[in-house]
């Protein structure tokens, strides 16, 4: 289940000319980055309340990279306000960065130190690290700790990574595609984790392109696309998917047959009034997070 205690009862994202919001994790007004001639993004605003998981989704090229890229002080900008934890990133120092944590696609999996080495090195960069088994506990690898990182398997060197990225006690979790390569369990496993994080009161970016993924684990997403926030809004309600008629579908004289409703319930009962039993192979569906998810990028290419 998806946790909203977070989330204020206005989800949307931030009005035009609305200042940065001081309280938030990240706030955003009007960031532009261009390379060379190419506008990456073009005007972004958005903000990310404490405590809560935020997914960005968006096709490639969107720029969702240059966007994260900026909050964590690895790329500068061309244009607009951006706090992160209450700093500029194009100014924060290390005291700022130790309260970042960030999950790359890359991987730690290579080092030739075993994982709790690995996790001991790393977390002496901070100044109140977390002890290495306790995070190796977290993220499940305990079993783990005397190998060393070249021995495990892909989906243990991404726990790994996570491990390296919340090691320092991060009040802020970046996480990069962070399930890409994993099987359906170890993707489960990993969403276990990160909901244990949220429930650490860890504030996390996720850019993603599983939408199952980030419908179970944000508590909002954002839609980027063409390097502006199309919508943001809680998952079931992205695009007017709350709203929308439900398709009740089934079997009668031999014909596939459907209707779209608002009153399901009550179509299903005049429905099953109409047959001796069961109706034939009835299905009762609304939009899926990927339906409205791409009805939106269509719109937006076309
Ligand atoms: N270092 C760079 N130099 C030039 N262009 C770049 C650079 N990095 C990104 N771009 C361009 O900026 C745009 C946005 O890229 P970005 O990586 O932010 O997108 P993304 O949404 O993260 O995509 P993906 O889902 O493929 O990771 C793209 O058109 C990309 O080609």
């Amino acid at each position: 289940m998806t946790s909203t205690s977070a989330v204020p009862a206005s989800t949307a994202a931030p009005r035009p000319g609305e200042p940065l919001d001081p309280d938030a994790a990240i706030s955003v007004r009007g960031l532009v980055k261009r390379y060379g001639t190419a506008t990456a993004v073009d005007g972004l605003d958005l903000d990310i309340r404490r405590g809560e998981i935020f997914a960005l989704l968006g096709p490639n090229g969107a720029g969702k990279t240059t966007t994260v890229e900026i909050c964590e002080g690895f790329r500068d900008r061309d244009g607009g306000e951006v706090r992160v934890l209450g700093t500029d990133p194009a100014t924060g120092g290390r005291r700022w960065k130790a309260q970042l944590g960030i999950v790359l696609q890359s991987g730690a999996g290579d080092s030739q130190l075993t994982c709790r080495e690995l996790l001991r090195a790393h977390g002496s960069y901070y100044s109140d690290p977390r002890d290495p088994d306790e995070v190796l506990e977290l993220v499940g690898l305990t079993e783990k700790a005397r190998s060393r990182g070249r021995t495990l398997s892909g989906g243990q060197r991404r726990r790994l990574d996570v491990a390296l990225g919340i090691v320092g006690r991060p009040a802020l979790l970046f996480l990069d595609e962070p399930t890409t390569g994993f099987d359906p369990e170890a993707r489960r496993q990993f969403w276990s984790l990160i909901r244990s994080l949220r429930d650490l009161g860890t504030t996390m970016l996720l850019t993603t392109h599983y939408l199952d993924e980030a419908e179970a684990l944000a508590d909002r997403v954002g839609v980027i696309a063409r390097g502006r926030l199309a919508e943001v809004a809680r998952p079931a309600e992205l695009g007017g998917r709350g709203r929308a008629p439900a398709v009740v579908r089934w079997t009668e004289d031999g014909v596939r047959r459907s209707e779209a409703t608002a009153t399901p319930t009550a179509f299903v009962r005049d429905l099953a009034a109409r047959f001796p039993g069961e109706v034939p192979d009835l299905a009762v569906a609304r939009p899926t997070l990927e339906d409205v998810y791409l009805q939106m990028i269509g719109e937006d290419r076309a």
